[in-house]
C-alpha cells in the first residue's frame, strides 16, 4: 500500500520557485493499478520519484507498505528500494560493462539468490520479452527499445511488491508497448503487485483500475 499525506515538493532556481507537488494526498491499495495522467510539467515524474525514494520531499508524509519512509537514511532507502520497489523508467540505467543477462541477474544477486536460480529467472524474463537471442550482448549493442525491455526484465525478475512505471510504452513500437502493458497487467493480477504508472497514452491508462490527474502540482481524482 502507498500512502501520501499533504506532500509538498519545491524546486528552486536562481529566479524561480516551482511547486512541483502541491499538497498531494493519495492512497493506493495493495494490488491496485493506478494511472497518473496530466500535462507536461504538471509534476507526474516528481511524484513518482518521491514515491520511488529517489528524491526527498519538503513537507508531508509518505508510507510504503505501512512503513514511513519520510526522513529515513539513504542506506535504508537503498535497502527498501532493492527489496520492495521495481522501476520501469525511461532512463534504463543498465550497467554498460555487464551483458544483458548479467544486468537482469544483478538485483537478484543483491537479494542473495544463488547463481543457478538467478540464471533461470533471468532467462525466463528475457524470453518473455523476446530478448533471449540478445542475452550475451552489451547494452551499447542494443536499440533503445531493446534496452528498455532489458530494464523491464530486470525489474520483473525481482517480483517487486510495488512497481513504478514512468511512460513505460513511450519509446516502444505498438507491439512491444502492448507486451510491456501485458507484463504489467500480469504482475498486477497474478502477483498482486501494486502499480503506479505515469502515462500520456489513453490505451495504457485504460489498463489501470483507477486514474488520477496532475494539474500544476495538484492531484485531481
Ligand atoms: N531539478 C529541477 N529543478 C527545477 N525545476 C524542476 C526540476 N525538476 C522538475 N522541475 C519542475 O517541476 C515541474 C514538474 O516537473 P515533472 O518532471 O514532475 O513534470 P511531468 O509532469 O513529469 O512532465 P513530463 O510529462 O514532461 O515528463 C516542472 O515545472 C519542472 O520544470
Amino acid at each position: 500500500m502507498i500512502k501520501l499525506e499533504n506532500v509538498y515538493k519545491h524546486f528552486y532556481t536562481k529566479k524561480l520557485k516551482t511547486t512541483a507537488l502541491n499538497n498531494v494526498s493519495l492512497q493506493v491499495e495493495k494490488g491496485e493499478f493506478l494511472a497518473i495522467t496530466g500535462k507536461s510539467g504538471s509534476g507526474k515524474s516528481t511524484l513518482l520519484n518521491a514515491i520511488g525514494l529517489f528524491s526527498s520531499i519538503d513537507e508531508g508524509l509518505i508510507e510504503l507498505n505501512g512503513t514511513s519512509v519520510t526522513g529515513i537514511s539513504q542506506k535504508k532507502k537503498l535497502t527498501y528500494r532493492r527489496e520492495h520497489l521495481g522501476y520501469v523508467f525511461q532512463s534504463f540505467n543498465l550497467i554498460p560493462d555487464l551483458s544483458v543477462i548479467e544486468n537482469v541477474m544483478l538485483p537478484l544477486k543483491f537479494r542473495g539468490i544463488g547463481l543457478k536460480e538467478r540464471t533461470a529467472v533471468a532467462e525466463q524474463e528475457l524470453d518473455k520479452l523476446s530478448l533471449s537471442s540478445r542475452r550475451d550482448h552489451y547494452p551499447s549493442q542494443l536499440s533503445g527499445g531493446q534496452q528498455q525491455r532489458v530494464a523491464i526484465a530486470r525489474t520483473m525478475a525481482c517480483q517487486p511488491s510495488i512497481i513504478l512505471a514512468d511512460e513505460p510504452t513511450g519509446n516502444l513500437d505498438e507491439k512491444t508497448g502492448q507486451t510491456v502493458l501485458d507484463i504489467l497487467h500480469h504482475a498486477n493480477t497474478a502477483c498482486d503487485a501494486t502499480i503506479v504508472m505515469v502515462t500520456h497514452s489513453d490505451k495504457a491508462a485504460s489498463m489501470a483500475n483507477r486514474q488520477v490527474k496532475m494539474v500544476q502540482g495538484e492531484l485531481i481524482s
